[in-house]
């Protein structure tokens, strides 16, 4: 059987770190397995998805070029989930409830008053036909619920009763649902939760893999109950520990966590925030990866760690560093361009150890192709040096038989030749090698500024 797995996202905020963690680690999973990748809108909260959100989503995953050979959308979907829930009230797996949130709340604290879990109490099942019909003639709307098979003989009172799995990455796992309230499934408005259409829809679907973070696990003891009810076959589950902030509480798009559109705006490279995503919380080294083919070829379940996983900017502002002073000149050339950058390949491999992000090349291609104001801190030193600069052509050997030169004349040695240099020659304290960037600059230009011109 072929791999299948999916990315489900609600499109109510755009997507964080956290969220592109889960989304690279099931396209990793499948390409390393020759897999199908679907795209899944869970867009059945109205009040806080939209299209625009859904649309930043595609935006950021084609960007990490994580590209699905499906999609599909919840909204698109009532039909069939409400064809499920008719088979499963025929069954008895779905019964109608009418308490309002203020009594479902009441009951609540009376329950925990008394010392007792806050389970709903299935109250609801006691309805009589009769009531139900005044119920109804009085135009209450009932919300449903999936009765959990957690009790024996027909008895309300539910049990201990452990459902159990064993996860692709936590291992063998249980949920008690005996401890659990029967969820809502259908709310009063006649729409959906999530917990009753993923399992629908990854059933339909024939999703193999469902892969996606703890805080699902509880989730997970239910869904199988209704892949159960369902007569669907459940598919393997792995349970990834969520990337939390520097404050220890999970990213999430509710607390407008740092979106990939931030990232991407400040300037670091796709491929930096696959390495990071892909590699934190497992047992790999967090390093730089070009290729994503590369990361997939690294992928295993036993790999990944079930600590959470402490999310640090800093951390993904050096990875992204890394990545660029090993990038080769033609995978950023039309970049550069885009940047006004026109230098060539001696250009980037002069500035690329220098560089944090891609736009600082900007800052050295002015600086060998633009106007400049040099800095003259020692006007005797900048003035030989500038004396002895050789005709054009220059050639490997023209930098150190030049400095051999200036420092004989001069008798300046180490940063008292080299800084002032650099001040006059740059305008900068620091930067690339000056022996890659003089012949950048050329002779004219790199004379006038180490006689004090603007140039
Ligand atoms: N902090 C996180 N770390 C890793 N995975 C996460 C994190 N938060 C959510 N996910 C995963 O991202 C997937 C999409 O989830 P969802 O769209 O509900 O994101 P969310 O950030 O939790 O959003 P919301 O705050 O709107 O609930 C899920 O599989 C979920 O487990």
């Amino acid at each position: 059987m072929s791999v299948k797995v999916r990315f489900a996202p609600s499109p109510t905020g755009r997507l964080h770190v956290g969220n592109v963690r889960t989304a690279l680690l099931n396209w990793l999973f499948a390409r390393n397995s020759g897999g199908t990748f679907m795209l899944r809108m869970d867009d059945t909260d109205l009040q806080r998805s939209t299209a625009e959100f859904a649309d930043g989503i595609r935006v950021d995953l084609n960007w990490l070029g994580l590209r699905w050979d499906e999609e599909k959308r919840q909204s698109d979907r009532t039909d069939r989930y409400a064809a499920a829930a008719e088979a499963l009230k025929a069954q008895g797996r779905l019964y109608a409830c009418y308490e309002t949130e203020d009594e479902l709340d009441r009951k609540r604290k009376r329950q925990r008053a008394r010392g007792m879990p806050p389970i709903y109490d299935r109250a609801a099942l006691k309805i009589t036909p009769d009531e139900h019909a005044t119920l109804a003639a009085e135009g209450r709307r009932p919300h449903w619920r999936f009765r959990l098979d957690n009790s024996e003989n027909g008895s309300l009172t539910p049990l201990p009763t452990i459902v159990s799995w064993n996860d692709l990455i936590r291992g063998d796992q249980t949920v008690d649902v005996g401890s659990l309230s029967d969820p809502v499934v259908i709310r009063a408005d006649g729409s959906f939760l999530y917990t009753f259409t993923s399992v629908i829809d990854d059933a339909e679907f024939g999703i193999t893999h469902i892969i996606r973070g703890e805080d699902h696990v509880t989730n997970t003891g239910v869904q199988l109950q209704l892949f159960e009810a369902l007569g669907a076959v459940p598919p393997a589950f792995g349970h990834h520990s969520l990337l939390v902030g520097a404050d220890g509480a999970a990213l999430s798009k509710r607390l407008g966590a740092l979106s990939i559109e931030s990232l991407r705006e400040d300037g670091i490279e796709p491929m930096a925030v696959s390495s990071y995503t892909a590699l934190i919380g497992t047992s790999d080294a967090i390093e730089a990866v070009a290729d994503i083919d590369d990361l997939a070829a690294r992928f295993a379940f036993s790999k990944i760690s079930t600590a959470p996983a402490r999310f640090d900017p800093e951390e993904l502002k050096s990875l992204n560093a890394r990545l660029l002073h090993a990038t080769p000149y033609d995978d950023v050339a039309a970049h550069l361009a885009d940047l006004g950058v026109g230098g060539d390949a001696a250009f980037w491999l002069a500035v690329r150890g220098n560089i944090s992000v891609l736009a600082d090349a900007a800052i050295w291609w002015r600086v060998v192709a633009d106007r400049i104001d040099p800095v003259i801190e020692d006007r005797e030193l900048t003035d030989i040096a500038a004396g002895l600069l050789p005709a054009e052509p220059w050639c490997d050997t023209t930098w150190d038989d030049w400095i051999a030169k200036v420092k004989a004349a001069s008798g300046r040695k180490g940063r008292g030749l080299f800084h002032p240099l650099r001040m006059a020659l740059t305008g900068r304290n620091d930067g690339p090698e000056l022996k890659a960037l003089l012949p950048l600059i050329g002779r004219a230009r790199a004379e006038a500024r180490l006689r004090g011109q603007q140039a």
